[in-house]
């Protein structure tokens, strides 16, 4: 745990860079540091490894003031990533892996198998070790500097902006691959980002700073996004922040309905309500509605039952021809639906929770109405096995179009939908 306690820190020609800091960054945790340019986020970060010594107040690690901690050894237990990977051009990949190893005085066998380990560990085939970073593109220089950093296997990590430099697909998958790796090899990390999405999803904390180094609001990305302290705060996290809470809601223990599920566009009866048409492994590839005839409707986006959130599902909703959020389970089976509706109420029901979370008058909340309640077990409840496995879940509530057919009985998980007996079949997770 890093402790920051009224530290400041005044540069020579009198600029505030960060006032009376006091902040803790959990061991083991994500801790993101984000806010505007020029907040100070960079001044914190390089107070941590002693790149940048603080003009008042003391920074401690584990409650040992780094000032009795020796710069080298501060630095080997703190790996530090920036922007572009920060690459020695003239080095190879596996020499830049093999950086610290080197000073820490590796013989050359044990630097190179540990390079070509970490290789791996980032997702790089072991054939670019012998390239020059210019031969790489940015997200795989990018991955070479984490790499580089995770080399001499430090405890703790600083990363100054690190997937800034890279296109958004590039960065999602950077992202993924830092987060597996906090939760494989459980490293301390602190980050800073310009970008509050990319600080939502990477962070354990997120620490908002403000300009002159003092914090607007420091929590959970959730926490943030449901009460921003001040207006300072809700302009930084922009306008979409209700929709981007929802990342932090799961969608397990959403009301899933069976849904009637067809081999063929062209086997929907006229007059007959929507069905998700399966290939031969049972996994949706469109809609078919008995109004287009034989043509196959996109599936819009579908949503994982177990492991997606409430943003997904709604997503998911919103994007379908016919209103209903398709549920596959890990497998890629389809699992069921989920109507726009009834994704908009469990959407309420958290906003209730969360009211009730910070002490608001829930009771007195003006749209309560006759719901359920909003107690998260009663979302769970909703979502257990029926009593009966051949009756319906649950009913697609208020769809806005005609709702799904509930005909016929669910197969096991895993069974094949094949032969005409499967040509229509129903799936409910
Ligand atoms: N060596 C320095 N001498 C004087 N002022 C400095 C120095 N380094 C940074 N500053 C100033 O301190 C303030 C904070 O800078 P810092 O780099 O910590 O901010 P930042 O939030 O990381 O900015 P950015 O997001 O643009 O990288 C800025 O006003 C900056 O101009």
């Amino acid at each position: 745990m890093i402790t920051f306690e009224a530290v400041s820190k005044t540069y020579r020609d009198g600029t505030t860079a960060v006032s009376e800091l006091d902040l803790v960054l959990p061991s083991d945790q994500v801790s993101v540091l984000v806010g505007p340019s020029g907040c100070g986020k960079t001044t914190t970060l390089q107070m941590i490894n002693r790149m940048i010594e603080p003009t008042a107040g003391s920074i401690s690690w584990d409650g040992t003031p780094l000032p009795q901690i020796r710069r080298t050894t501060l630095r080997r237990q703190m790996g530090y990533v920036i922007q572009s990977g920060g690459l020695f051009p003239h080095r190879t990949v596996l020499d830049n892996i093999c950086t610290v190893p080197t000073l820490l005085g590796w013989s050359r066998a044990r630097s190179r198998s540990r390079a070509l380990e970490l290789l791996s560990l980032v997702g790089l085939d072991r054939s670019l070790a012998q390239r020059f970073p210019a031969q790489l593109s940015g997200g795989q220089q990018q991955r070479v500097g984490v790499a580089r950093a995770l080399a001499a296997d430090p405890v703790l990590l600083l990363m100054d902006e690190p997937f800034s430099a890279v296109d958004p697909v590039v960065r999602a998958d950077l992202q993924e691959l830092v987060k597996g790796l906090q939760r494989e090899l459980g490293k301390t990390i602190v980050m800073i980002t310009h970008d509050i999405d990319e600080a939502m999803i990477m962070g354990d904390q997120v620490v908002i700073m403000r300009v002159g180094g003092r914090i607007a609001q420091m929590g959970t990305p959730d926490e943030i996004l449901d009460r921003p302290l001040d207006d300072f705060v809700a302009g930084f996290v922009g306008r979409d922040r209700g929709y981007r809470a929802l990342t932090f809601a799961p969608a397990a223990g959403l009301p899933v309905a069976r849904i009637r599920s067809v081999r063929s566009a062209a086997s929907v009866a006229t007059g007959s309500s929507p069905a998700v048409v399966v290939d031969g492994e049972g996994r949706p590839l469109g809609w078919a509605d008995a109004a287009h005839g034989s043509t196959l409707l996109p599936l819009g986006a579908t949503f994982a039952a177990e492991t997606d959130t409430l943003r997904a599902v709604v997503d998911a909703a919103l994007s379908s021809p016919v209103g209903l959020a398709v549920a596959v389970q890990s497998s890629g089976r389809l699992a069921g639906v989920v109507s726009a509706a009834d994704a908009l109420e469990a959407v309420r029901r958290r906003r209730l929770q969360v009211a009730e979370r910070h002490g608001s008058a829930v009771a007195a909340a003006p749209d309560d109405g006759d719901a359920p309640s909003a107690d998260p077990a009663t979302l769970h409840e909703e979502a257990g096995p029926p009593a009966d496995p051949a009756a319906p879940r649950q009913e697609v509530g208020h769809p806005p179009t005609p709702s799904p057919d509930r005909r016929t009985t669910p197969p096991p998980d895993g069974a094949a939908p094949a032969g005409p007996a499967d040509d229509e079949r129903e799936a409910a997770s």
